[in-house]
């Protein structure tokens, strides 16, 4: 399962990935990266994301990123939880 769309930061790389993503794919952030600086650029917003999804994964207890989890999200009330499958 992917997602896509809405992903600017490592955190949102964790949010998908809890609720049972299997990666996530991203348009606006890399190209905004490509345009800044090339290569270099896209590299950048790559590190960038890395870095947030690390801290992430550390700041929620884990030492890897397969052991994130539904339970490390607060689904406010009111919003449903929706899994896709495959
Ligand atoms: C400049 C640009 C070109 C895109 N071209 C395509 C495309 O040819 N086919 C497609 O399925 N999606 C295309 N998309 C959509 C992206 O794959 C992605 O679904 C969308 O940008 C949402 O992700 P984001 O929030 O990370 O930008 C394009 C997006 C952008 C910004």
């Amino acid at each position: 399962m992917l997602l896509d769309g809405g992903v600017r930061r490592g955190g949102d790389v964790a949010k998908a990935l809890a609720l049972g993503a299997h990666a996530v794919m991203i348009g606006r952030a890399y190209l905004w990266g490509l345009a800044a600086n090339g290569q270099a650029g896209v590299e950048n917003v790559l590190d960038i994301l890395r870095g947030g999804l690390d801290s992430a994964v550390l700041g929620l207890g884990h030492a890897a990123v397969d052991e994130l989890n539904p339970d490390d999200l607060v689904i406010p009330d009111g919003f449903t939880r929706v899994l896709g499958t495959g």
